[in-house]
């Protein structure tokens, strides 16, 4: 049974296939774009919706059974329109666990991408430095993830499950679509860009930052950079088959020892944003590019 609506199978569920596909209805009959490429963006990370062109936006509250934004910085709105030729869908404004939705809910944008028409996912997001090496402003290519929340049994695909999307147990080994991440490094390459890390996220529940006790416990665990998104997004993504790339931007170094002067800070996280907006619009940019033109996406 779903402990989140008390239902014991998908049919009517909110998330059921069919109620996803009413809700994508509303959207195709109001706008001719077919997305191929789906685009979360992150904290900070909206700099994204100044590429689109012959753009049409819909504000979350305006979007029947849609669910609303609640953090400060975040938009709510879903954009369509074109970069370059290809055809994309802009997702600006999370919803989040810590919030109070429930994770089926944090993600039912995907599924809504999904019907809409997009075979490829672009997520960003804002994420804390746990690697060393890492500065402020980086760029970190995610290679792969840790779903804490997971870990705990809070998945998205928890009750019952819907086989038109995908099936009940899904394999992850493969999160992070390979061929596309090798094409992020060969744009990265030809921009010239610095500060550009590859590693692993970690996503907690939020939204308290980090101890350091729980920093340490992350790096230890193979952790190169935390956030408190995307993972929850890529597990259902996988399941209905969208291929996924994600990025985050490292607003902050995490303080790794008791005595440290780095503090974790919202605010702070959206300048840095700001600061490295020029980078991040170039680097999508020619990403969706070479994703069309190499029949990637
Ligand atoms: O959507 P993202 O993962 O960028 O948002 C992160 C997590 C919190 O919402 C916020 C903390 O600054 O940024
Ligand atoms: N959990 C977490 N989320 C973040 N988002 C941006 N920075 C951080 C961080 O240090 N920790």
């Amino acid at each position: 049974m779903c402990d989140n609506c008390g239902r014991n199978s998908a049919e009517n569920h909110p998330f059921s296939y069919e109620n996803v596909e009413k809700l994508t209805k509303y959207l195709k009959e109001r706008v001719s774009i077919v997305p191929q490429i789906g685009i979360i963006c992150g904290t900070g990370l909206g700099v994204v919706t100044k590429l689109l062109t012959d753009s049409t936006i819909f504000d979350y509250k305006d979007i029947p059974d849609f669910p609303v934004s609640t953090v400060p910085g975040h938009h709510g709105r879903l954009l369509f329109g074109r970069i370059g030729s290809t055809p994309v869908v802009v997702v600006q404004g999370r919803f989040y666990f810590y919030e109070g939705n429930p994770l089926w809910k944090c993600t039912l944008p995907v599924r809504v991408m999904k019907l809409l028409g997009v075979s490829t996912l672009i997520l960003s997001n804002a994420a804390g430095g746990i690697n060393s090496s890492y500065s402020v402003g980086d760029i970190m290519l995610v290679r792969d993830h840790i779903n804490f929340p997971t870990f705990g049994g809070n998945n998205p695909l928890r009750g019952p499950n819907d086989d038109k999307f995908g099936p009940r147990f899904g394999a992850m080994n493969d999160a992070y679509d390979r061929r596309i991440l090798v094409e992020a490094k060969g744009v990265v390459k030809s921009l010239g860009m610095s500060g550009v890390q590859e590693g692993v996220y970690a996503c907690i529940g939020g939204p308290s930052f980090e101890t350091v006790a729980e920093l340490r416990a992350l790096r230890d665990l193979g952790a190169d950079a935390v956030g408190m998104s995307t993972v929850h997004e890529v597990v259902v993504a996988r399941h209905c088959g969208l291929k996924c790339f994600a990025f985050c931007l490292i607003t902050n170094k995490c303080p790794m020892e008791y005595d440290s002067k780095e503090k974790q800070d919202h605010e702070e996280h959206l300048m840095v944003g700001k600061q490295r907006e020029d980078d991040l619009k170039n680097f999508v940019e020619k990403l969706v590019l070479r994703l069309t033109e190499g029949n990637l996406a």
